[in-house]
């Protein structure tokens, strides 16, 4: 098969990176767990923090279980695919690869694509660059929305809207801006309590 056709299939995906670190964000905050971080994103957004992430033929292609091989040799059985867009890709081949392996599977997204995969955790993080794809709602567990301006707010409240009824809500600073936002999304959740705190822990604590 040509590497186009293995990737189209989800059997080959472009790799940027994969580490086994503490997951920072959202409800897994604390957790250990295995970063697979796939190469490729067409959703531009100007605050985002792998913006090398988003050419994908600048990373290698591999076959998926040479990328779970790799994820086996830590103890830790907490996986997240992450990105660049994963969703660009078919995860069904990759997630069964690794729930075969024992692993819990958890994605985080921007749900710009068709939702793919086995998942046991969808973090959906929507983006005003690109609009979600409507496959996203009904799967998200987590909807966490990123504060960069004060109009995110009402972006986020339109969100939640259209989650399913048991999908948990949170705001998480933009880093650049966290100074400004920080106070501003506490005392929002404290007045809309159906709102939580994310805060991207790994770069208070330096590390991947
Ligand atoms: C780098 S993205 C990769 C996954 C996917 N493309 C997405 O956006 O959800 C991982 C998470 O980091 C968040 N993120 C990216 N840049 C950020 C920044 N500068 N400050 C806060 N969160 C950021 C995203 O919203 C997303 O929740
Ligand atoms: N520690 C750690 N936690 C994270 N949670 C989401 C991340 C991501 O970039 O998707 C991320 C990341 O890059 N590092
Ligand atoms: S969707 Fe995710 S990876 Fe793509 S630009 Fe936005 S934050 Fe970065
Ligand atoms: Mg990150």
């Amino acid at each position: 098969m040509k590497t186009e056709e293995l990737i189209a299939k989800g059997l080959s995906l472009p790799l940027m990176e994969a580490f086994y670190t503490i997951q920072g964000e959202g409800r897994f905050t604390g957790h250990p767990a295995y970063f697979i971080r796939l190469g490729g994103c067409d959703v531009g957004c100007v605050w985002c923090d792998v913006k090398e992430s988003w050419e994908a033929g600048k990373w290698p292609i591999l076959p998926i279980e040479e990328i779970v091989a790799e994820a086996v040799k830590y103890p830790g059985r907490l996986v997240v695919i992450t990105g660049g867009e994963p969703l660009m890709y078919d995860l069904g081949p990759l997630t069964s690869l690794l729930k075969e392996k024992g692993f819990t599977t958890n994605i985080e997204t921007s749900g710009a694509h068709p939702f793919s995969g086995d998942f046991d955790w969808v973090c959906f993080s929507p983006k005003k660059f690109k609009k979600p794809h409507p496959s996203i709602y009904k799967v998200a567990n987590e909807l966490k929305v990123v504060v960069f301006h004060n109009s995110d707010f009402a972006f986020a409240e339109e969100h939640a809207l259209k989650v399913n009824e048991n999908c948990e809500l949170r705001l998480q600073p933009e880093w650049s801006k966290s100074e400004k936002f920080t106070p501003l999304i506490i005392n929002y959740s404290k007045y809309h309590p159906n709102w939580k705190i994310s805060l991207q822990t790994h770069k208070f604590m330096d590390i991947p």
